[in-house]
């Protein structure tokens, strides 16, 4: 048994047969019930969970204040999902019904579930009211109307978190960055023409309905982030605007969620963000700003999706056809078609990630050559890995998983071209427990009304 270095997730081994396996179980084994299949290592994740949690809970605990760690849920979500992620002690951030109808139904206590969207539903206000839970996060003004009118209608009051926008644009593709100005999300925390900017008036408006209580400020600036310092400058940005409300109010809003956005290594060698180094540089912004104002210190929160669940995750396919192509520029590239694609694994094609893949079901001597993984599909641009080293006898029947597929990955899956998207398979302690059955065509035909 060799373990596999990262960016295969912590359980991975090479067995003695050349096989691999995750956590105990073998990839040839579980291939054997069919593929495409996510695997996700429970234990790599849970750990990841834990390390966010102890990262962020110890630096919170240094300059006195605390921490609440929301799983955000849109990365990867099903009920032994949240039921794992609130038994290591994060709660739940959810963004649609489907996710917070899966946080509830996994038996989530509503009061540790987070909503958020930037266009709620009734349906979706009226859940989150109805149940109790712990924080709306409102994204418009017009929402601030919606949300305490549900309240009053309803008879409950209603905690909700105002979610601003800083200006820090970053991450790692434009359409993964939220915090800049000239986009969907949040409420702009300029006003370059000396009024009320739109995150102030929100406050104010939220402050003038009494259905709503201000639990705090709400501040995402993107996904895939790898270098710290965007978190530090969110964070003072967000501390100098509670200051500006509490002078303006009196109100010293009790908490701020700085979001999630916390980077992985996708590939062999790269460095992912180290949750003690995000966590050092939130809380040390924090107290910066809480000494200079002289304020006491909101409580903090933080949503990270992709880097709890990412890294625990592969995919799991079968090689299928395999073609080399000249290239313009004279070389030869191989093909190597597996049996799912862009429905499965949508990053590549939408943001341009890179992956890394290797064959799992045996070892070869052969040398390596320059190949691209590609789908099923019919487009072009059905790309699972843009360039990897595969040996030069890959061939079809051999299996080759794809590491870091665990975010972003089932949650983004489409059915085009009617392919049935994979089951989740959980791995853990040697044994194999399908948490998302495999979609089947008939399923697929339930929905067609003829
Ligand atoms: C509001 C909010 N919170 C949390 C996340 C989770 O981000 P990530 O998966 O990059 O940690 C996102 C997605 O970017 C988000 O929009
Ligand atoms: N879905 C994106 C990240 C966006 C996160 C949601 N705000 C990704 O795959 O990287």
């Amino acid at each position: 048994m060799t373990a596999m270095p990262a960016p295969w997730p912590s359980g991975a081994r090479r067995t003695s047969t050349g096989a691999v396996a995750i956590a105990g179980v073998d990839l040839v084994e579980l291939a054997a019930t069919g593929t495409p299949v996510y695997v996700l290592d429970e234990h790599d994740m849970r750990g990841r969970a834990r390390a966010y949690r102890d990262a962020f809970a110890t630096a919170s605990a240094e300059v006195g204040t605390e921490v609440d760690v929301y799983y955000a849920g849109k990365a990867f979500l099903s009920t032994a999902v949240a039921r794992w992620m609130h038994a290591e002690g994060l709660r739940i951030d959810s963004a649609t019904l489907g996710e917070l109808t899966t946080a509830l139904r996994a038996g989530v206590p509503a009061a540790d579930i987070g909503l958020h969207g930037n266009n709620k539903s009734d349906e979706e206000i009226e859940l989150a009211l109805t149940s109790g839970v712990g924080r709306l996060v409102l994204d418009s003004l017009p929402e601030v109307a919606r949300v305490a009118d549900a309240a009053a209608r309803l008879g409950v009051r209603a905690p909700v978190m105002v979610r601003v926008t800083t200006g820090v644009h970053a991450g790692g593709h434009e359409y993964i960055s939220t915090a800049h100005e000239d986009q969907k999300f949040g409420l702009s925390m300029a006003s370059p023409d000396g009024e009320d900017s739109p995150a102030v008036t929100a406050v104010l408006a939220v402050l003038e309905r009494t259905e709503l209580d201000l639990l705090g400020l709400h501040s995402h600036i993107g996904s895939q982030i790898l270098d710290p310092a965007g978190f530090g400058v969110a964070t003072r940005a967000v501390m100098g605007l509670r200051a500006e409300i509490a002078r303006r109010t009196g109100v010293l809003v009790p908490e701020l969620d700085l979001g999630g956005g916390f980077g992985v290594a996708y590939l062999p060698g790269e460095v992912p963000l180290d949750p003690e180094r995000a966590a050092k540089e939130m809380v040390s912004a924090l107290a910066d700003v809480g000494r200079e104002l002289g304020t006491p210190l909101p409580r903090l929160s933080i949503e990270p999706g992709r880097s709890v669940v990412a890294p625990a995750g592969i995919t799991l396919y079968t090689v299928g056809t395999v073609k080399p192509v000249r290239t313009e520029d004279g070389t030869v590239r191989t093909y190597v078609a597996v049996d799912g694609g862009m429905s499965d694994n949508i990053r590549p094609a939408l943001y341009g990630a890179a992956y890394h893949a290797e064959i799992v079901s045996r070892v070869s001597e052969a040398p390596g050559t320059r190949c691209r993984v590609v789908g099923k599909h019919c487009e072009s641009g059905d790309i699972v890995v843009h360039d990897v080293e595969l040996p030069a006898d890959v061939a079809a029947g051999d299996l080759l998983a794809v590491a870091v597929t665990g975010a972003y990955g089932r949650s983004m899956a489409s059915t085009y071209n009617l392919v049935p998207r994979p089951g989740v398979v959980a791995v853990a302690d040697g044994v194999a427990t399908p948490i998302v059955r495999r979609e089947t065509v008939e399923d697929l035909l339930a929905l067609d009304l003829g």
